[in-house]
């Protein structure tokens, strides 16, 4: 039986919007975030796939992008379960910094390295930094993270597949997946087995659903964005 996987990242934060490094900080949308969510729930009604299950991160840009989608979709009912370890990138100490300016601090080349090598994390976000996770009671007895790579994420992503949306889907249910750039693209590095090289060009446009068809053994055998106007290049030859 094939079952299906819609990967969909959040609508335009407002830190999207001014164009800096955010991670664990809780944004909310832009209205045009929340335009393209509903957007996004349009285009899942009209694929007529039904969804039985998903999952989302604990972040608000991620929960309303869902909650928005599903309202489009009239499908309100379904069941969500949120988890830290499908939250963004932690983005240690470039959290908060405009990444145009952090390119002219630093080079192009580095804030690259910074944001799109596979095993390189950012340097660690400082105890005194405005914007720490430590204290919200939403992670308490996680082990929140000062920085990560993108390997870093996949290790704290990886275990919450295995565990808790595989064997959903191996059960046969369909599901959707609102999470963020950096936790969507550790999920597609494991699914579609991607390079860690290849990986580092993997880039997954703001609420635009990524559908994904799996056999059996959950290998993809087809997928495609919904949005073909906002597509971008899927590994695997898909
Ligand atoms: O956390 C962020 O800043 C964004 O959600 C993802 O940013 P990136 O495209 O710079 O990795």
């Amino acid at each position: 039986m094939p079952r299906t996987l819609a990967f969909l990242r959040h609508g335009q934060s407002q830190w999207n919007l001014e164009n800096r490094f955010t991670g664990w900080v809780d944004v909310d949308l832009t209205e045009k975030g929340e335009a393209e969510a509903r957007k996004a729930g349009q285009l899942l009604k009209q694929e007529g796939t039904e969804f039985d299950g998903t999952f989302t991160s604990v972040q608000t840009r991620a929960i309303r992008t869902l909650n928005l989608a599903l309202e489009e979709m009239g499908e309100c009912w379904l069941p969500v379960i949120k988890n830290w370890r499908l939250n963004e990138r932690h983005y240690g100490a470039l959290t908060g910094l405009n990444k145009q300016e952090t390119r002219e601090k630093h080079g192009d080349e580095q804030v690259h390295i910074w944001r799109r090598s596979y095993d390189v994390p950012p340097p660690p976000l400082e105890d005194s930094s405005a914007f720490p996770s430590l204290n919200d009671r939403r992670y308490r007895g996680v082990d929140v993270p000062k920085t990560e790579s993108l390997k870093l994420c996949l290790d704290r992503v990886e275990p919450y597949w295995n565990e808790a949306i595989a064997p959903a889907v191996r059960d046969g249910q369909n599901c959707i997946i609102a999470a963020h750039g950096n936790s969507l693209r550790a999920l597609v590095k494991l699914l579609f087995e991607v390079s860690d090289q290849d990986i580092t060009s993997v880039e997954i446009p703001t609420g635009n659903p990524l559908l994904i068809q799996l056999d059996e053994n959950l290998k993809p055998t087809a997928a495609r964005y919904l949005d073909q106007d906002r597509a971008q290049p899927l590994p695997g030859g898909f």
